[in-house]
This record gives structure tokens, C-alpha cells and sequence, in this order.
């Protein structure tokens, strides 16, 4: 093991919650939580363009501790600022951010790879990300863990090729199936940038990995099973594999496949991460079953219940709570999916202290 040099952690509810300990509360976090619901985030994204802000260390860090700092003692956890699509960029496609993702040069045709960089250096073109983590480590001051993170090779790919956001993934699919072979080697091409970026984050000192793969429930399971799956694995235990080669701490890793409940027994027993993400279109009590006590659970309330009010909002912890203590095994809370721009700062506060109130292990 290394010993690091950052400030001593005071709070490590979450790592014990994704290591599957039953916890005196829940840890929580939510995704997006330095975001544009923020009027501070919208201050800063006032003068810089949202992959400016990415790039700059300095800037990257004041924004991951906006939440920290608005909800100190509420939230268990900061995750490091940034965007999955980072890495398409370190493959060498450009993408903008206005206001959604769009790439003025998606790949059409398998022809089209050959306009990716054929090895990619993480360290030069990603080192801004580690950069920003160091210093982020540093000024949080052990306050809570810090995150890393970085996309699906299913999700990444999807946005690689229909070049910003789409509903149907046509352009996508039609390459899943008319191009299956030349599918899985760009698949796995990603998933090796994966790997080194996810190592890379640890080193700089990231507590623990998410992988978003947003778009798992665009695939069947079976294609689930043939085009996203292999790839998570190969992410799970190649970084694993690393971690252990390198002497440095074996950091939790969370997987959010939203939209793949089908495959959350499968995925519980066989793709190596230590806790998963789920959207709200399961039942806590249901998904502990499904997968037993072997991995940690994080999530999952609607987003949207933040519209609700107080009374929704407390109804809905509280049930949520009930649910994931039905079983034994990790719980970490969150929403189903990231927190949306229109919601009142105050009303996820109200999230915040009903987790509190109602996480307790009984
Ligand atoms: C699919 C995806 C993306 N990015 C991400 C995903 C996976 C999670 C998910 O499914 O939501 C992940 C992401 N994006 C961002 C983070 C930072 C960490 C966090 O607070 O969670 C993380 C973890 C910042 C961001 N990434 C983005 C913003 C808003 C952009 C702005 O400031 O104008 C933020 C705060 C932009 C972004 N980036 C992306 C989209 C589709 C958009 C635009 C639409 C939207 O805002 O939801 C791609």
C-alpha cells in the first residue's frame, strides 16, 4: 500500500457503505450535484465555457466544492468535475457543449476510427483531469472522499457515433448490428482508455470509481450482454489488476446501468464492481433481493420527487429508507439519475437532512 500525502479523511461512511458494511445512517451523495441548480455553479459558468471550466484545474475544484461547502455535514461524498465525454476527446474527436453535447464530426462509418488517435496518451491529454482531482484532494481537506468517474464504452460509443444526444439511437444500433465485429473492437478500444483514465484518477487521489453507463436501457439484455457487459468487466478487473500491480489502494468501484435492472443479478455476481447504481424504476427492497448481500446498493429516488415539496420528498426518503433496510448489505443514497437544473437548492437540503433523519440502522 502507498501511504499518501493528502489530509487525513474524516468521514468515511461512504467507503464503508460500498464495501458492503451496514452503516450507522446512509452515506449520500447525488449526481450532478455541482450543477447548474446551483446559482454559484451559474456564476461561475457566467465567463467560462463549460469545457473551459473542465480544463481548469482551479476552476474544476472550486465548482466540485460548491456542494460541499453549501451542504457541510449533509453530504458524505464530493465527485470531481468533469464530463464523461472527455474521453471521446482524448481520442481525438472534438466535442462542444452548447447547451447540449454535439460533436461536429461523429464517426459515420467504420472507416471513420481510423480519425481516432491509435494510442492514446492519458497522462497528456487527460492530465488536467488528474490535476484538478490532486488539488480538489487537497483543499477538501479530508473532509469527505472524492469520486473519479468516466463513461460506459457502450454510452461513450453511442455518443461517438450519433454525435450529441439522440431518443432512438438509430446511427448507433445501426452499427451494433450491421457492424458487430468492428462494434466490439471500438468498444474495447474505449474501455482501454477507461482503464487507464480510472487508474490515472486514483493515483491522482480519487477514493472511489463510478462508471456511467446512461444508456445501458437502450440495449435488450441480450445485446447488454454481447456489446456493454464485457466491456464493464474488462473495465472492473483490468483496474483492479492495476491498482494491486502498482501497490496503491484498492479503490470501490460503483456502476450505474441505468436502465438494466434485468441484469442486476447477473451483474451483482459477475462484473467485479463493489456496489451498483440504480435508476428509480426499481423497488429498493426488490433490488436487494435480486442481488443478496454480495454488492453495495446506491440510489435511487425520481430526481423529479425534488419538485414535489417537503411532504413529497420526506414520504418518499422515508419509504426508500425502509426499502433498502429491508436486507443486509451496503446502502449508499442518491437520486435515480442526476439532479436537474430547475430544482431549489433548499428542497435538496430537505434530501439531505430527511436521509439523515430516516437512514438510521435500526
Ligand atoms: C450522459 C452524461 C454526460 N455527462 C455525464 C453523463 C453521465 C451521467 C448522466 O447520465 O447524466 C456525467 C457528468 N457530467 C457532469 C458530471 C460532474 C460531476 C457531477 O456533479 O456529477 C458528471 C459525472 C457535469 C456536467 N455535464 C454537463 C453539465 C451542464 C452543462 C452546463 O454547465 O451548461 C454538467 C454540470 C453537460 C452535459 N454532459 C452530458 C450531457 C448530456 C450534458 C448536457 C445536458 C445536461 O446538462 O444534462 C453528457
Amino acid at each position: 500500500m502507498t501511504t499518501d500525502t493528502f489530509p487525513p479523511l474524516r468521514n468515511d461512511l461512504i467507503l464503508r457503505a460500498a464495501r458492503g458494511e451496514a452503516t450507522e445512517r446512509a452515506p449520500v451523495w447525488v449526481m450532478r450535484q455541482a450543477g447548474r441548480y446551483l446559482p454559484e455553479f451559474r456564476e461561475v459558468r457566467k465567463d467560462h465555457e463549460f469545457f473551459e471550466v473542465c480544463r481548469t484545474p482551479a476552476l474544476a475544484t472550486k465548482i466540485t466544492l460548491q456542494p460541499i461547502q453549501r451542504y457541510t455535514g449533509l453530504v458524505d461524498a464530493s465527485i470531481i468535475f468533469s464530463d464523461i465525454l472527455v474521453i471521446p476527446q482524448a481520442m481525438g474527436m472534438e466535442v462542444l457543449m452548447n447547451p447540449g453535447p454535439q460533436f461536429p464530426d461523429p464517426l459515420v462509418t467504420p472507416a471513420d476510427v481510423s480519425k481516432l488517435r491509435e494510442v492514446v496518451n492519458v497522462q497528456k491529454e487527460l492530465g488536467y483531469v488528474f490535476d484538478a482531482i490532486t488539488q480538489t484532494r487537497n483543499e477538501l481537506k479530508g473532509e469527505v472522499p472524492l469520486i473519479g468517474f468516466c463513461g460506459a464504452p457502450w454510452t461513450l460509443f453511442a455518443y461517438m457515433i450519433e454525435g450529441g444526444g439522440s431518443k432512438t439511437l438509430q446511427k448507433a444500433k445501426t452499427w451494433l448490428f450491421k457492424y458487430p465485429e468492428e462494434s466490439k473492437a471500438l468498444l474495447l478500444r474505449i474501455a482501454d482508455v477507461c482503464v487507464d483514465f480510472l487508474v490515472g484518477q486514483v493515483k491522482a487521489g480519487a477514493q472511489l470509481l463510478q462508471v456511467f453507463d446512461s444508456w445501458a436501457g437502450e440495449l435488450s439484455p441480450h445485446d447488454f450482454s454481447i456489446f456493454s457487459y464485457p466491456t464493464l468487466l474488462h473495465i472492473s478487473t483490468s483496474v483492479r489488476r492495476r491498482l494491486a500491480a502498482e501497490n496503491l489502494h484498492s479503490t470501490p468501484i460503483i456502476l450505474f446501468a441505468k436502465g438494466a435492472n434485468h441484469a442486476l443479478g447477473f451483474l451483482a455476481k459477475n462484473a467485479g464492481y463493489d456496489v451498483l447504481g440504480l435508476d428509480w424504476m426499481i423497488d429498493p427492497a426488490e433490488a436487494r433481493r435480486v442481488v443478496g448481500d454480495s454488492v453495495a446498493l446506491q440510489g435511487n429516488m425520481d430526481p423529479n420527487v425534488l419538485y414535489g415539496g417537503k411532504d413529497a420528498i420526506e414520504a418518499a426518503v422515508k419509504r426508500m429508507s425502509e426499502g433498502f433496510r429491508e436486507g443486509k448489505g451496503g446502502w449508499i443514497a442518491n437520486l435515480g439519475h442526476g439532479i436537474t437544473p430547475g430544482v431549489d437548492p433548499e428542497d435538496l437540503r430537505w434530501f439531505f437532512e430527511c436521509i439523515h433523519k430516516y437512514s438510521h440502522q435500526s
